[in-house]
């Protein structure tokens, strides 16, 4: 089983729009509220593609309610700490006219010492269960920016690889609690280390304990530093669609395939073409499984020598 935490999950409203007009009034086509944050979408994924997989997430009161309902419904094997706080809400406006995406996240409410120690304990009852632990998204407000680096450090006890994905103060120290993988994006790199490469930021998030760093390059692919090698893997066309979650899409790929202990650019392959199939789904969490299915022969990847800077395709 793949676990999942989602500390600071949200209900997800997405509202389709013609053009995203300022000072208008805007009267969306179409509304869907489901239960969000980035753990809970990848383990939605995971459970598309057959994988079991359990998504771990507080939840309080307000749209906290919703979420519940909405994820019982799913059939996505989930298990709830219960909180004092409001759970938040996360609005996406996404512009049919010309494909662009707005995120509106809410901060969320704060958790007490004793619901972060609620959701501690959680992970450590199913970690002798799971393969791999996945730990996503933002953390609440006022929270330990060590909260992620102390359960990749459980994880690491119980033989447990895991990967983040986050930001800020919170990747940075949980990159030093050494997780297997981690899955910034450009922007999220840049912020942290303030290095425009992308190759060099990875490398520099390497030596600060990470096993492997994934940088996310939207419709360009991913890009992996490991301690054996370097790769390249592109989608092998570009797509119109819901970019929300596609990131997420990669993360649930990436844990399929660490648990599965297949190659790097296996790894790659599947994160892409699963990043690739939630572009063509219609909400964060969605992915077209027959567009999945063609892509993971699709995708390019290629290994990257750092001697000559020469990129070779390799099909293992
Ligand atoms: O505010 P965070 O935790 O960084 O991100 C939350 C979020 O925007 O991420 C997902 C898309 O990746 C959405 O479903 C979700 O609501």
């Amino acid at each position: 089983m793949i676990l999942t935490v989602t500390p600071n999950p949200a209900l997800d409203v997405t509202y389709t729009l013609g053009q995203l007009v300022p000072n208008s009034v805007l009267r969306p086509s179409a509304v869907h509220r489901r239960a969000g944050g980035k753990g809970v979408n990848v383990a939605r994924v995971l459970h598309a593609v057959g994988q079991d997989t359990v998504a771990l997430l507080p939840v309080g009161t307000g749209d906290g309610e919703l979420l519940r309902a909405e994820l019982v419904d799913s059939g996505v094997p989930h298990e709830f700490v219960g909180t004092g706080g409001a759970t938040r809400r996360t609005t996406t406006l996404l512009s049919t006219v010309d494909d662009t995406v707005t995120l509106l996240n809410e901060p969320g409410s704060r958790l007490s010492e004793m619901e972060w120690q609620e959701l501690a304990d959680a992970v450590h009852r199913l970690l002798p269960s799971a393969s791999v632990l996945v730990c996503s998204g933002s953390l609440p407000p006022e929270s330990r920016t060590d909260a992620y680096a102390q359960l990749i450090r459980m994880a690491t006890r119980a033989g447990v690889p895991s990967v983040l994905d986050t930001s800020g103060a919170a990747l940075l120290e949980g990159v030093a609690a050494g997780p297997a993988v981690v899955k910034p994006n450009a922007s999220e790199l840049r912020e942290c280390t303030g290095l425009d490469d992308p190759l060099a930021a990875a490398r520099a998030l390497r030596a600060r304990g990470a096993d492997a760093v994934l940088v996310s390059l939207g419709p360009d692919g991913l890009l992996a530093c490991t301690g054996e090698g370097v790769w390249r893997a592109r989608p092998s066309r570009p797509l119109r669609g819901n970019t929300t979650g596609a990131g997420d899409a990669a993360v649930a790929g990436i844990a399929l395939e660490l648990a599965a202990r297949s190659s790097w650019p296996r790894v790659l392959r599947q994160a892409v073409a699963l990043s690739s199939a939630a572009v063509l789904g219609p909400l964060a969490g969605d992915v077209d499984l027959e567009y999945h299915r063609r892509e993971l022969r699709a995708v390019a990847v290629e290994e990257v020598d750092l001697e000559d800077g020469h990129a070779a395709g390799v099909n293992r």
